[in-house]
């Protein structure tokens, strides 16, 4: 089995972008304005990192946005390599976006919490270039959409993973402890994790150390 790549995110600053690489991450999340979660930053800050990360490294926008206009609007002012859908979207609106951002990468997130959302999953999946498999509450009254530290059922996300050709990336309460499980279980091609390697709401070098060592045992 390919060892996952791995996409740390809630970056906060040019330095915790530059720690997460140098710990081997190939992406970084940004995470712009959310119903909740702990990550949020203003989008002139996202445009800064943007500008500070190496060529290679892959920058993903987190964007609770819901319509094409609005979406791109946004991307144009933060210039990402990809867009992380984190709301719920039809396909009609990934076909969209591939006509107004082409070359930008389109990652669908399905917040996995019963049947529906294999069935979700399967609809997106032939619309964007990757699936990405989180926990979360989008049907609560302050939607959840992300960076819980929670796990979700695994077994269903390995429904999802066997179902699909995208590429799927696993989140949703990773860390050190469970990421050697977590791969066992559902054989994702990467791992994406914002509080599992944080304390006190900073990057901690030690724990992206092990959770690092964790992946590639
Ligand atoms: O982190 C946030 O604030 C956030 C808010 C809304 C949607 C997604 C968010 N973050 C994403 O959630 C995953 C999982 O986080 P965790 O590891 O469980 O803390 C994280 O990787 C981000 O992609």
């Amino acid at each position: 089995m390919p060892v996952p790549v791995v996409k740390i995110c809630c970056i906060m600053s040019e330095a915790e972008a530059a720690l997460a690489i140098m710990h081997g991450a190939s992406a970084l999340g940004l995470v712009s304005h959310m119903p909740s979660g702990p990550g949020v930053i203003d989008e002139a800050l996202i445009g800064r990192i943007v500008r500070a990360v190496p060529a290679g490294i892959e920058t993903f926008l987190l964007t609770s946005l819901q319509t094409p206009a609005e979406i791109a609007a946004q991307h144009a002012r933060c210039s990402t390599t990809t867009l992380q859908l984190v709301d719920h979207v039809s396909v009609e609106v990934h076909h969209h976006l591939r006509r107004l951002l082409p070359g930008v990468r389109l990652v669908q997130v399905v917040h996995v919490v019963d049947d529906d959302s294999v069935g979700y999953a399967q609809e997106c999946a032939p619309a964007v270039d990757a699936l990405l498999l989180d926990s979360g509450n989008p049907a609560l009254a302050v939607k959840e959409l992300g960076g819980t530290g929670r796990t979700h059922d695994w077994q269903l996300s390995r429904r999802i993973r066997d179902t699909v050709a995208a590429p799927v990336y696993l989140a949703g309460g990773l860390t050190a402890l469970n990421v050697r499980h977590a791969i066992d279980t559902v054989h994702p091609y990467g791992l994406d994790l914002c509080s599992g390697v944080r304390t006190n709401g900073q990057l901690d070098a030690g724990k992206l150390t092990t959770f690092m060592q964790a992946v590639t045992a």
